[in-house]
């Protein structure tokens, strides 16, 4: 099969989080099943060009229609770590990819839509004909809107899209000027309900229900928040439509890269072990320790990876380092924050307890040493408001380091608890899970896990060496994807 993947991030050359990593475990996973992938993403100028190989100007030529003109764009090509993608430069005033960041601008609406139509044109223009466009999120859902609105008159009838989608939260909503910007020149057309009109604000135009309704298969990240996602508020108001298209919409569990994520062979960190050596895994925790200047000897190190914002439950991330402290463990926290507001909170944290020298917080991105973090710590925490799949937990397993988690989302579908879980049987429970936002109830998860390091080390290790041994690969959501593609190709 022929696949080209639409997105706004690729691991690791672009990387705000999660997506950046599906992205690319999964075209990997595709690629490695013998059919050909492609990705189109955007040429950013602060995506890091150390992670292409080859980059070329592939296309000089691509000219994309914008309100009524064109914008001239150059399509660069490179090898990201195998995978071969086509990076699209747009030359006007706007500088759309030329920001120092890749979102957080006040017209990203305008810029995503740019990108998702000079993507197309590209496919168009440059003769490429997928069998299947797969594309993610709100910055790419009016990629199948366009598609069968516009394209699919030039040429593009056979082509067929699934939209996968990793959070609902931000979901593209925008006026009438991206009507007239793309040239799906109907306004009253589609401002009707069962097309891209917003469920809750009627003067404003949702990308996402767009992507939803449009598409030939829609996808969210793991089955447990799929259903969330359709019948609870954790569909953010997309629960209807979801319902209304429910034939074509599943959870996909995501995998992870196990070349890239995986102990045993990891550059990043300075010990590569195996469940087999699990005493490696206590000289990256040495390592950790002096790195980041924590006191060395033996409490156990929780650790939180991930952006800072309310998704994350950050009341709660806040709390479990004071917790963690009185328990006598060290915390190790690598976040960034885009809320000004809980940037500040964090910075504050960091001032406050810079001098404790069993806590350290690290407010920033940092790829390199989120490894070391994964491989050095003993515990990590996932206190998610909702988390439609998440990576980190999954992450830590492979790393031997027990996720404690809210029970949500895809940390239903991942995470085991040691001591409660009634479905799966004790010699496979991996960690633990609790259930309400308050702060007794991680509490409690928290203590049973920071007993059982003191008390049962033993234990606690079996249980680390348990974790270790799942398969959380691209194998089987790669399965899973490829028989979507497949039912879509042959049903419509
Ligand atoms: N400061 C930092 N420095 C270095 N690395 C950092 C970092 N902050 C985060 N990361 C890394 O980014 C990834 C984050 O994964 P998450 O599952 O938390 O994704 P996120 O919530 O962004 O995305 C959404 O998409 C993903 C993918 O579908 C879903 O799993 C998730 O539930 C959904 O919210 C991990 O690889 C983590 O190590």
């Amino acid at each position: 099969m022929y696949i080209v993947q639409i997105a706004s991030e690729c691991a690791p050359v672009i990387k705000a989080g999660g997506l950046g990593d599906v992205v690319y475990g999964l075209s990997r996973e595709l690629e490695i099943r013998g059919n050909t992938v492609e990705l189109i993403l955007p040429k950013y100028d602060c995506m890091r060009y150390d992670h292409i190989w080859g980059l070329h100007n592939a296309y000089t030529n691509l000219s994309v229609p914008w309100y009524g003109a064109a914008i001239h764009c150059s399509v660069y090509c490179g090898w990201v770590h195998g995978r071969v993608c086509f990076f699209i430069e747009p030359h006007s005033q706007e500088n759309f990819f030329n920001r120092g960041c890749y979102y957080g601008c006040d017209d990203d609406n305008m810029r995503f839509a740019f990108f998702s139509k000079a993507a197309l044109e590209f496919l168009l223009q440059s003769n490429k004909r997928p069998d299947i466009i797969h594309c993610h999120d709100w910055q790419t859902g009016l990629v199948p809107v366009m598609l069968n609105e516009i394209y699919k008159y030039h040429g593009m009838e056979h082509q067929r899209v699934c939209y996968t989608i990793h959070n609902f939260k931000h979901q593209g909503i925008d006026g009438v000027n991206t009507l007239l910007a793309t040239g799906l020149n109907q306004e009253a057309y589609y401002f009707q309900y069962d097309k891209l009109r917003d469920n809750f604000n009627p003067f404003a135009l949702n990308f996402m229900k767009g992507g939803i309704v449009y598409s030939n298969a829609v996808t969210t990240v793991s089955p447990n928040h799929a259903w969330e996602a359709r019948t609870t508020d954790v569909g953010s108001g997309l629960g209807h439509t979801l319902h209304l298209h429910q034939d074509k919409f599943s959870g996909v569990l995501n995998g992870i890269d196990y070349d890239f994520w995986n102990p045993e062979i990891d550059r990043y960190i300075p010990f590569n072990y195996t469940h087999d050596d699990f005493e490696q895994k206590l000289y990256n925790k040495k390592a950790l320790q002096e790195r980041l200047m924590l006191r060395s000897g033996d409490k156990p190190i929780i650790a939180y990876i991930g952006r800072l914002d309310h998704q994350k439950g950050v009341h709660l991330v806040h709390h479990a380092i004071y917790h963690a402290l009185n328990k006598g463990a060290q915390f190790v926290l690598l976040g960034s924050a885009t809320e000004p507001g809980i940037n500040a909170h964090f910075q504050h944290e960091k001032q406050f307890l810079n001098s404790n020298p069993d806590v350290h917080l690290e407010l920033g991105f940092n790829e390199e040493l989120s490894h070391l973090i994964y491989a050095g710590a003993d515990m990590i925490i996932v206190p998610s408001n909702y988390e439609p799949c998440g990576l980190t937990q999954m992450i830590g397993l492979k790393y031997g380091t027990v996720p404690i988690v809210r029970g949500v989302g895809g940390l239903v579908n991942t995470v085991f608890d040691r001591d409660y879980d009634q479905n799966v049987p004790p010699e496979q429970r991996n960690g633990y899970v609790f259930y309400h936002t308050d702060e007794r109830a991680f509490e409690s998860a928290m203590d049973r896990a920071i007993d059982l390091w003191y008390q049962h080390l033993e234990e606690f290790r079996n249980l680390a060496v348990v974790g270790m041994k799942y398969d959380y690969s691209w194998n089987v959501p790669g399965t899973e994807y490829l028989k979507i593609y497949d039912w879509i190709k042959h049903k419509w």
